[in-house]
């Protein structure tokens, strides 16, 4: 039987957005941080990375092969939706995607973000976006987010493969004894005191996932390896605190300690954005040179098919929910399947409310 998506006649693919040659960097730096107080200094550096690789950075490539991977995977299971794409931060901008779906004539569209946790900056502020976007456009569709999906196992089922993988790479004498460096992106302190209905959802989503691999792990090796939640991308002031301690700092921390392998798994992030071809592959991997460390990195979730195909149980579990009927929603771990309405006063903006889009608040 083919699987109903009803009531939803699209889905778009919700992203950040990066610069695609060098004359794009500065506008995408000021459009990210227009109004964020980013001190100069931080933007000079960030800047330098993007001109590191090219002026480009690979968030784009990487929505464009994860769409028409999608596109393959709903035609596959006889799925004829039209996929679009829409960003926060570059072209495509959402605004001009949702002026297209509305010339389209699309009427009720099911959206995923490129993004798996609770916080302000990786889910309500996405759904602000959401809000921002059909604000000036006639007959825009309806818009619902499809839940946080980062204890569904179509994305943890990869990173436990990856983090087998990037096991395997390090030299076998160390392997056993390996310590797992799970990694996220760095938010302030105060933005995870607020992330989740309750507070601290960004750190115990992120810790629940870590739980989950190294049982696996367990499962398949035998060996429950030490690990811990280390953060990378700290922005913001100085004396603005932020979620850590530092991929860097971590490392030699362990060294210090006498640890002799570490893999990094970034659990942070979907596929092998900036922070991860930067604040991982380029400065973490050189950090651990500098030691003498081995260190390998775990691959992201990126167009492995599991991954892709949990666009598509997503959206047929949110379909049937519509629909009024009962669903089994995929978890792992301890966190339980999220919410689909974001509860109100989940994720504050730090800075001033503003009406979001998909939420009990809408
Ligand atoms: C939680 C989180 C995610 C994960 C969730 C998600 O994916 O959305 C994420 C993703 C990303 N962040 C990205 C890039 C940047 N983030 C910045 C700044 C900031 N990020 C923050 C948080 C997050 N960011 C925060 C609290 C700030 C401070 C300013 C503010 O409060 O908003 C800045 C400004 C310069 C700097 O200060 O680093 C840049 C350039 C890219 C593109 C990478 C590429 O090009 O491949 C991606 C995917
Ligand atoms: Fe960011």
């Amino acid at each position: 039987m083919t699987p109903d998506p009803a009531p939803y006649d699209a889905v778009l693919l919700v992203s950040f957005g990066g610069p695609e040659k060098p004359d794009d960097v500065v506008p995408f730096l000021e459009n990210v941080t227009r109004g964020r107080g980013i001190p100069r200094e931080r933007l000079e550096e960030v800047g330098e990375h993007y001109f590191l690789f090219g002026g480009r950075s690979p968030i784009n490539d990487q929505n464009r092969a994860f769409l028409a991977a999608l596109r393959e995977d709903l035609a596959g299971a006889g799925l004829d939706l039209p996929v679009y794409w829409g960003n926060r931060n570059w072209d495509p901008y959402l605004t001009d995607t949702i002026a297209q779906m509305a010339a389209d004539g699309v009427r009720r569209a099911a959206c995923f973000v490129t993004s798996a946790y609770s916080s302000y900056s990786s889910c309500r502020q996405y759904r602000e976006n959401l809000f921002d976007a059909v604000a000036g456009v006639e007959n825009a569709p309806v818009l619902d987010k499809l839940r946080n999906y980062f204890n569904h196992p179509g994305f943890v089922e990869p990173m436990v493969d990856a983090t087998l993988a990037a096991l395997a790479e390090l030299p076998a004498e160390v392997r056993d004894t390996a310590h797992l460096a799970f990694v996220t992106h760095s938010i302030p302190d105060s933005m995870n005191d607020g992330s989740g209905p309750e507070g601290n959802a960004y750190v115990e989503q992120h810790l629940s996932v870590a739980e989950a691999v190294v049982d696996r792990v367990r499962q398949e090796t035998g060996r429950r390896h030490d690990h811990r939640l280390v953060f990378c991308s700290r922005s913001g002031s100085p004396q603005t605190p932020w979620l850590e301690p530092d991929i860097n700092d971590h490392l030699e921390e362990l060294h210090g300690a006498g640890a002799t392998g570490v893999v990094m798994v970034p659990i942070g992030f979907v596929s092998d954005h900036m922070e991860v071809i930067y604040d991982l592959d380029t400065e973490a991997l050189a950090t651990a040179k500098e030691l003498g460390l081995p260190v390998t990195r775990a691959a992201t979730a990126g167009l492995d098919p599991r991954f892709v195909a949990t666009v598509r149980d997503l959206l047929l579990e949110r379909a049937a929910v519509e629909r009024g009927e009962e669903v089994a929603r995929a978890a792992v771990g301890s966190w339980g399947p999220c919410w689909d309405r974001c509860p109100v006063g989940c994720c504050p903006n730090p800075r001033a409310e503003r009406p979001a889009l998909a939420g009990a608040d809408s």
